[in-house]
């Protein structure tokens, strides 16, 4: 339900800047009366005055606070003021902060207020807000930030030395990503990874490649500018296919020597300028197993933060029965090898890297990563069927 139009009496209204309210108890008979099933607690939208009725076009959650963040990324000034009642996520080199709470891990958010107190506490200029980057907002619409303390600060006192008193102030630890993925609630980790990947993308591009002159990030991070010929450069992913082959009745699994020790995944690489999804896919496969996809089926994508922004688009595939013959090219990849379903499935039910390594079997990735959505999915329902390649 993205769109309702509907009519109403004055009395039934609240303004709020050039937003409207809809009086709930109001807009909850009305859309009972009309059958419909309110989910949501709050609509906003724009209105119209027609003679005593007002004429509402009411725009859920979801739309409104889309607009609100496109609206802050063409427009600076907005974007400056979202700042005054934002909150903010900080990273040091690229390190998330993360605070203990109990058992569980959370990333903490700082207003304003309270990073200009800690810039001013570690001899950094407040201007050094204006390189964090919008990386979402709340259903209230308080606009979310990412900033990084150390990466182009101008500040001479040394980085490594102000991480671990930057620490105990803010009560909290600077954790690398890998790691803080595994702490962090879902919502949090996709926050974070895409705050990252901003954050890094601006370190990396901080001259124009045909000027060689400075770059400037608009206030939002979503575009760096060359001011002396006007190219824009926006933040770029890679798109990368992540592919689990099976004959059928097996699947097949491999090993890079970078992965960790007895960790087996599905077959992924990068795509080749020009090419498309499938074209990738029947090509990573020839290349690094020397195997011809057959048939293959589209599944779900991903952001992956490492090492520098992909999109993992993953899907299933099977290869000619009869043409299962395995030929590792070795420059790729340290090994690979067909696993029965049942293999599998024990695998992905003890996925303990410890105590698999322990009992000198393999284990697969973590379930954030997209290869074990492939994976269980293909548990679950190994005989999908796909399309010609
Ligand atoms: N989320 C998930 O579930 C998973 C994610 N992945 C991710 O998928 C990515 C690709 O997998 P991988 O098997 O390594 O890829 P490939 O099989 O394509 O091999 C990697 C090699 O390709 C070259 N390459 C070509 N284009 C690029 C590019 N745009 N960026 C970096 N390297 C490029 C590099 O060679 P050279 O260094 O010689 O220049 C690199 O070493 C990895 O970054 C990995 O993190 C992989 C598996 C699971
Ligand atoms: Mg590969």
């Amino acid at each position: 339900m993205e769109l309702l139009d509907f009519y109403c009496q004055c009395e039934n209204v609240l303004f709020m800047g050039n937003k409207i309210l809809i009086d709930i108890q109001f807009k909850r008979n009305h859309l009972l009366q009309n059958g419909f099933d309110l989910t949501m607690s709050l609509y906003c939208g724009i209105a119209c005055r027609r003679k005593s009725f007002w004429c509402f076009r009411l725009l859920s959650t979801y739309v409104t606070k889309t607009r609100y963040l496109f609206e802050l990324k063409e427009d600076d000034d907005a974007c400056k003021k979202a700042q005054q009642t934002g909150a903010f996520y900080l990273f040091h080199s690229l390190a998330p902060l993360l605070q203990k709470s109990g058992h569980q891990y959370q990333a903490p958010r700082h207003s304003l207020l309270e990073l200009e107190r800690l810039l001013a506490k570690f001899g950094q200029d407040t201007q050094r807000i204006e390189d964090s980057v919008l990386i979402g907002c709340s259903e209230q619409h308080e606009a979310w930030f990412a900033l990084d303390l150390v990466l182009n600060s101008s500040s001479s006192i040394n980085a490594s030395l102000q991480k671990s008193e930057m620490e105990t102030e803010l009560k909290g630890s600077f954790t690398k990503l890998r790691k803080a993925l595994f702490q962090l609630n879902t919502k949090d980790a996709s926050l974070l990874t895409t705050a990252q990947a901003l954050l890094r993308w601006h370190d990396a591009h901080q001259f124009c490649s045909r000027s060689g002159q400075p770059t400037k990030k608009n206030m939002a991070g979503s575009k760096r500018v060359c001011p002396s010929n006007k190219i824009i450069y926006y933040p770029q992913m890679a798109p990368v296919v992540i592919t689990l082959v099976s004959d059928g009745t097996r699947c097949l699994l491999a090993r890079q020597s970078s992965f960790p020790k007895g960790m087996y995944s599905a077959l992924a690489g990068f795509c080749d300028i020009g090419e498309s999804m499938e074209e990738a896919v029947r090509r990573e496969v020839a290349e690094e197993v020397g195997l011809e996809v057959e048939t293959l089926q589209y599944s779900a994508s991903q952001h992956w933060p490492f090492p520098n922004s992909s999109l993992m688009i993953a899907c299933h595939a099977t290869v000619k029965p009869g043409q299962t013959e395995i030929q590792v090219n070795l420059k790729e990849l340290e090994a690979a090898g067909w696993f029965s379903h049942d293999e599998v499935a024990t695998a992905l039910r003890k996925n303990n890297p410890y105590t698999q390594q322990q009992n000198g079997t393999f284990w697969l990735p973590p379930k954030l990563a997209i290869a074990h959505q492939l994976i269980k999915e293909w548990v679950e329902k190994p005989s999908c069927s796909p399309l010609p390649a």
